[in-house]
C-alpha cells in the first residue's frame, strides 16, 4: 500500500547511523538487487534464491515461509511477471510484516513525574550491561533524573561493570553485595527512589536461562515487590537479545516470554551482524516491538528503532536510486 513509494520519494533527511550500523545486513540484501537484475522471469529458481537470501538475512524459516507465500500469492493476484515490480512489493510486505496494522511505538512507556521503572532481562553477554550505560545515558540527556540497580547479583564483576557503566553515564547507581536477594535489591532502591524522587530506575537481572524455574522465580518476586511497593511503577520489561546470535536470539526471545511479561526488545551488536532480518522475524513470530537497536559500542550508539529508517537503512542503496 505505497510504503516503497513514500519511502524512497520523500525528501526527508535520514539517520545516517542506521545506513552504518547496518552495512552488513545491507550486504547479504544487495543481492536482492543482483538477483532481481539478473532474472528475466519469476519462475521456481527466482524464489528459491529469494528465499536463501532472506534465510541469510535471518528472517528465521517460519517468517521466510510466510514472506515468499504471501508475496506469490500477491503477484498472481496483480498478475505480475517482471522481476523489477517486486522490489516494491518486497519492502511494502517487509512493512506489514513488522506493522501487524497495528500501530507500533518504539517509545517506552513514560509517565511524567512518576518514577518509572524498566526491567531488563536477557542472557549474560548480549549486551545487557552496555544498553542499560546507553539508555541511561539518554534518559539524563532528556534531563531524566536516572537510578541504575544491580538486580543481577549473582556475579561481583557484574556489579562492578554496571557501576562504571553508570559512571560513564553520568547517573546514579544502587547495588548491595554479590549474593544478595534480588528482590531486596529493588525494594531498597525503591525506598531510595521515593525519597529522592527519581523519574526513572533502570533495573539490571539475572539471565542465567539453565534454570528456567529459578528464573522465573526471581523475576516474579521483584515484579511483586514492585508491585507492592510502586503500584503501576514497573513500565517495561525489556529483552535484549544479541543481533549476531539469529536464531539462538529467536529461542531466548521464546524463552523470556515464558518466563514473565516481555513488553519490548533492545536488539544490540546490529553494526555486527548480517543477520538483520531477526527484527522481522520477532515481531512475525512474537509480536514484540522493537524498542532501540544498538549499533555500536561507544555510550551513543543505542537508537531508538524506527521502522522508516531501518528498511530505508537497509534498501536505499539499491532501491531508492529512482
Ligand atoms: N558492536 C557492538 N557491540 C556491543 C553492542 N552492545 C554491546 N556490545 C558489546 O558486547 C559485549 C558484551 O556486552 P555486556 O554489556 O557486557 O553484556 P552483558 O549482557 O551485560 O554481559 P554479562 O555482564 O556477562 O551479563 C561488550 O564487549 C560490549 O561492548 C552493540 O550494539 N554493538
Amino acid at each position: 500500500m505505497g510504503f516503497f513509494k513514500n519511502l524512497f520519494k520523500k525528501n526527508t533527511k535520514k539517520n545516517e547511523k542506521y545506513a552504518l550500523g547496518l552495512h552488513k545486513s545491507k550486504e547479504v540484501l544487495g543481492n536482492l538487487k543482483r538477483l532481481i537484475e539478473q532474472n528475466q522471469s519469476l519462475g521456481e529458481d527466482f524464489f528459491l534464491e529469494l528465499e536463501d537470501i532472506f534465510i541469510q538475512a535471518d528472517l528465521g524459516v517460519d517468517t521466510v515461509l510466510y514472506f515468499i507465500d504471501t508475496l506469490r500469492r500477491k503477484m498472481k493476484l496483480n498478475n505480475v511477471t517482471d522481476p523489477k515490480e517486486i522490489e516494491e512489493m518486497i519492502v511494502d510486505e517487509m512493512f506489514k510484516i513488522y506493522l501487524q496494522d497495528e500501530i507500533v511505538i518504539a517509545d517506552l512507556d513514560y509517565v511524567d513525574h512518576e518514577t518509572n521503572i524498566y526491567l531488563i532481562v536477557g542472557v549474560n553477554g548480549v549486551g545487557k550491561t552496555t544498553s542499560i550505560g546507553k539508555l541511561a545515558h539518554q534518559l539524563r540527556l532528556d534531563k531524566k533524573k536516572v537510578l541504575v540497580v544491580a538486580g543481577d547479583t549473582f556475579r561481583a564483576g557484574a556489579i562492578e561493570q554496571l557501576r562504571v557503566w553508570a559512571e560513564r553515564a553520568k547517573v546514579d547507581f544502587f547495588a548491595k553485595e554479590p549474593g544478595s536477594d534480588p528482590s531486596s535489591v529493588i525494594y531498597d532502591a525503591l525506598q531510595k527512589a521515593k525519597k529522592e524522587h527519581y523519574d526513572v530506575i533502570l533495573c539490571d537481572t539475572a539471565g542465567r536461562l539453565q534454570n528456567k524455574v529459578n528464573l522465573m522465580n526471581e523475576l516474579d518476586k521483584m515484579r511483586r515487590v514492585i508491585e507492592k511497593e510502586m503500584p503501576n511503577g514497573l513500565r517495561e520489561t525489556l529483552l535484549v537479545i544479541d543481533a549476531t546470535t539469529g536464531q539462538n536470539g529467536l529461542k531466548q526471545a521464546e524463552i523470556f516470554k515464558e518466563v514473565t511479561k516481555v513488553t519490548g526488545i533492545i536488539l544490540t551488536k546490529m553494526d555486527g551482524s548480517a543477520k538483520g532480518g531477526i527484527v522481522l522475524a520477532i515481531r512475525h513470530l512474537y509480536k514484540l516491538p522493537i524498542k532501540y537497536i544498538g549499533l555500536g559500542e561507544k555510550i551513543d550508539d543505542l537508537v531508538l528503532f524506527d521502522i522508516e529508517e531501518y528498511i530505508y537503512g537497509l534498501f536505499a542503496d539499491f532501491f531508492g536510486a529512482e
